[in-house]
């Protein structure tokens, strides 16, 4: 079965929903990779500056000692040279004699700085000539290595020795060393010591940080000179304890490099490039602080990584925004879904309820319309039946042809649409006619619909109103002669009166009582007496006038009412009345019947009441009696 369209909408809000998540997630983790990428490549080709940045002042740093170094060394040895020219002259030594060799030493030593002592030995090594040998029990040198190396080979370059320990002043010192050769005889070894204190003074000289470190070694990596400003562990002089990468790069590259490491003195991490000083058997390391290099990089890497983590929060955010804003859109679509399927539900609520009503409204006994502009517009089948009418044919009739006749239409047309308006209903009882011209009782009863629409309910009621007409009727007159009673005489007495005071027109209350009666009853039985009465009532009405009213208050005892009459003309009036009375009466059992009557009259005054009328009327009644029945007696003031 198909999902009805609100069900459909909220499934297609809901996938759209899923969908935009993942998309979002897979957008932001792209978006992720995407920077963190980016950083990567940014810090590492910024590390890869950095690095070569301090490579190549490493480098600088290497190649400045390496010229300074072998600058120095090679003045020594440009000493040592010009020495021996001098001491190879056999008639020179021989004129200088021991103490001349000594002061030309001397002299030439303090030509450098750099030189701590100059000294010639003899061929056995022993040390017999030079600076620093007065009064100090002169050593020999004999088992030095470069005195060895020297004897050995004559011709050889200079010898470089060191670090040792000097025999006669006790300091670190490099010894820088040549043969003195004469004839071809090696005649004894002219050597220079040259502090390491003197190296350490040289690299003050350089600008390093202070975690960089310059340092001299030998070629076989022993340290002879090292510097390094922040202190702390220097190195043991003659000591060849260095680090991996170290050893390993001057093993690949043996005169120039570099390579990043801790150091094996400090362990300090450092970059550092090397030298060897071009014609000498010395290498100069100059190694740069990662540290200070580092540390500006390490803080753009921070920043970086930091602008980058706010650039993916930002995106994380408005994703998050994007997301949220899909989910209100949802959540609406979602309330307009529940709002479908609740409008769907009350819908079929109201199609129920319509059914319902429909089937309320279309039954047999209660009759029911809508009017509108008072022509009907739909009736049900008791309203069509009950006008006698078939389906269908009441619709946009007039109600005019509803009702009994014009006076009631237009009537209840007047009454009942200003209550309708005023929003409440209207009841009345009416006359109406069946479509064969029939006319019946109904009670409607009206209430306003929307417009100027208005349903009504209309009830059946003529038994009821023929009953209830019967009832009245009984209740005002008098059972026998159907004239009015006692009750009715005096609600007509008293409306005659209101009249009368109002137009101040005349009016005579007659009592009247019929002579002999009795005599009828006895000698011809109740039912003649009855018969008589009745024939005595016509006549009475039809001696009157339609406005006047004949009542029968007792036996043979009657009243009458007459209005609009002056007073001169009751007499003649009532003389006549009196006369029809006197008339002989045929019964239907064939007997005829003859009464007289008396009549006493009153005439009312403005502020006359009907039972003091009626009682002045009986008084005179009892005068015509006195007076010997048959007649007219007018009562005072009448
Ligand atoms: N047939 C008949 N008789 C009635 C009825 N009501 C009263 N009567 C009688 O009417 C009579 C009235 O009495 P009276 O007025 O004295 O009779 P009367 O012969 O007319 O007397 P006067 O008035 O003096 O002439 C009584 O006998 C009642 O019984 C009635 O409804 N039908």
């Amino acid at each position: 079965m198909s999902p009805s369209p609100p069900e459909s909408l909220w499934s297609a809000v809901t996938a759209k929903r899923r969908k935009l998540r993942r998309w979002l997630i897979l957008a932001n983790l792209v978006a992720a990779v995407l920077l963190a990428s980016l950083v990567l490549s940014v810090l590492l080709r910024a590390k890869a500056s950095y690095e070569a940045r301090a490579r190549d002042l490493a480098e600088s740093l290497a190649a400045v000692a390496q010229l300074n170094i072998g600058s120095e060394l090679s003045q020594v040895d440009a000493v040592l040279r010009s020495t021996l020219q001098d001491l190879s002259l056999p008639r020179l030594r021989a004129l200088l004699g021991d103490a001349g060799t000594t002061d030309l030493l001397m002299h030439r030593a303090s030509l450098l700085p750099a030189m701590e002592g100059l000294r010639l030995t003899d061929a056995e090594g022993q040390v017999r000539w030079g600076t620093g040998l007065a009064g100090v029990p002169v050593p020999s040198v004999s088992d030095r290595d470069y005195f060895v190396t020297a004897h050995g080979s004559p011709d050889a370059q200079p010898i470089v020795s060191g670090p040792l320990q000097s025999r006669l002043t006790g300091m670190w010192v490099m010894v820088v060393a040549r043969p003195l050769v004469v004839e071809g005889r090696f005649e004894g070894l002219l050597y220079a010591t040259i502090p390491v204190d003197h190296m350490v003074q040289l690299f003050r000289r350089y600008e390093l940080g202070l975690h960089d470190a310059i340092t001299l070694r030998t070629d076989d990596l022993r340290l002879v000179a090292r510097h390094a400003p922040g202190g702390g562990a220097q190195g043991e002089v003659g000591l060849a304890a260095v680090s991996t990468q170290l050893r390993e790069a001057t093993q690949r590259q043996p005169t120039a490099g570099w390579f990043v490491s801790r150091a094996a003195i400090d362990n300090l991490p450092r970059t550092t490039a090397y030298r060897q000083v071009a014609g000498w058997p010395l290498k100069v390391f100059a190694g740069v602080s990662n540290e200070r290099f580092f540390e500006p990089w390490r803080e753009q890497a921070l920043q970086v990584s930091l602008t980058a983590a706010l650039a993916w929060l930002l995106l994380v955010a408005a994703a998050f925004a994007i997301f949220r804003f899909g989910a209100r859109e949802a959540l609406a679509m979602d309330q307009l879904a529940a709002q479908a399927v609740a409008q769907r539900e009350a819908q079929q609520r109201i199609a129920a309820l319509l059914r319902e009503q429909a089937a309320m409204l279309d039954n047999d006994l209660v009759s029911m319309a809508r009017v509108s502009g008072r022509a009907i517009r739909w009736s049900n089948v008791a309203f069509e039946r009950l006008l006698g009418y078939g389906p269908g044919e009441l619709n946009d009739q007039s109600m005019a042809v509803l009702y009994a006749d014009e006076a009631t239409f237009e009537r209840v047309g007047r009454e009942a649409y200003p209550v309708l308006a005023s929003g409440s209903s209207y009841r009345s009882q009416v006359p109406m006619r069946r479509k064969d011209g029939t006319v019946l009782w109904v009670e409607i009863t009206g209430a306003r619909l929307a417009g100027d629409d208005s349903f009504w309910m209309a009830v059946d009621i003529t038994a009821a109103k023929a009953a209830h007409e019967q009832l009245v009727h009984v209740a005002h007159h008098d059972p026998l002669t159907q004239l009015p009673n006692r009750t009715l005489l005096l609600q007509r007495l008293r409306h005659s009166l209101a009249v009368q005071a109002r137009s101040g027109t005349a009016l005579a209350v007659c009592y009247l009582d019929l002579d002999g009666f009795k005599g009828i009853n006895d000698r011809f039985g109740h039912d003649a007496g009855d018969a008589l009465l009745v024939a005595v009532a016509r006549r009475m009405e039809h001696q009157l006038r339609p406005g006047d009213t004949v009542a029968r208050i007792g036996g043979d005892e009657f009243v009458l009412v007459l209005t609009e009459l002056p007073p001169e003309a009751w007499p003649p009036v009532l003389d006549r009345l009196v006369d029809a009375l006197r008339q002989p009466v045929k019964l239907e059992g064939g007997q005829t019947v003859q009464v007289g009557a008396s009549v006493g009259v009153a005439a009312a005054t403005p502020d006359a009441d009907a039972h003091a009328l009626l009682s002045l009327a009986d008084q005179a009644l009892l005068r015509a009696k006195r007076e010997g029945k048959g007649r007219v007696v007018l009562a005072a003031g009448a």
